[in-house]
């Protein structure tokens, strides 16, 4: 079976179309405002309402107050949200609770220990999404969408009890041996299928779904 494919960052209708078209089971709209990705609320309404309802839509969050998902919520319709900050288990469970949508915790991952982090979640997120954590050495690093990558191996043999997605730097050229290396069902990217950070390819998009139709 193929695997399944975020698309996060979609910000323009050439690249949601190709997204999509190209078979993407998620796709995500960035609500961070230091990210090259990020949208305004109408911005991601208009894109939202014509995304067909096989395709979910996912709201990418950063640390945000009840106050300003609420606003988010009632501006743009949205199917989930993934939780990319410092929200602890209690907080993610809360999000969930109040704001009745289904939500996916990012975990930052640069060595094995970092995994366990994880655990705390599986009672309160619907899905995991294992991310690279930033060295300390890269300044203004964002807490994602850096195009960076962790070593895959470390996800080798494992499984949570939720859904889980492998994130970080995946491109067309390293999918497959992420995909073979990590066992991972279901992938997210931003950074690899642009030109530049913001800048979204829809020939990379549709190279990339076909890509992972074959996996
Ligand atoms: O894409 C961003 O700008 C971003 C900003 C803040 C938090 C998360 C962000 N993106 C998520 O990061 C991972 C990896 O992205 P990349 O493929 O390495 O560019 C992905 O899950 C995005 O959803």
């Amino acid at each position: 079976m193929a695997i399944e494919v975020k698309i996060c960052g979609i910000n323009s209708a050439e690249s949601l179309a190709a997204a999509v078209e190209g078979g993407a089971g998620l796709i995500g709209f960035n609500f961070y405002r230091r990210s090259p990705r990020f949208l305004t609320h109408d911005a991601a309404a208009a894109l939202a309402r014509t995304v067909p309802a096989t395709v979910k839509r996912v709201g990418l969050i950063v640390d945000l107050d009840n106050e300003a998902i609420a606003t988010l919520l009632a501006a743009v319709p949205l199917d989930m949200l993934q939780l990319h900050g410092s929200e602890d288990p209690t907080r993610v469970a809360a999000i969930r609770a109040r704001f009745r949508k289904p939500v996916m915790k990012a975990i930052p991952v640069a060595r094995a220990e970092d995994l366990a982090v994880a655990d705390a979640y599986l009672a309160v997120a619907d899905r995991l999404l294992f991310d690279a954590k930033p060295p300390p050495s890269m300044k203004d690093a964002l807490p994602g969408g850096n195009a960076i990558s962790f070593d895959w191996r470390l996800l080798q043999g494992r499984d949570w009890s939720k859904p889980w997605m492998l994130s970080g730097g995946l491109t067309p050229d390293n999918l497959a041996e992420a995909v073979a290396i990590s066992g991972a069902r279901r992938v997210d990217l931003a950074s690899g299928v642009e030109d530049r950070p913001g800048l979204k390819n829809p020939a990379k998009i549709r190279a990339l779904l076909d890509l992972a139709k074959t996996l």
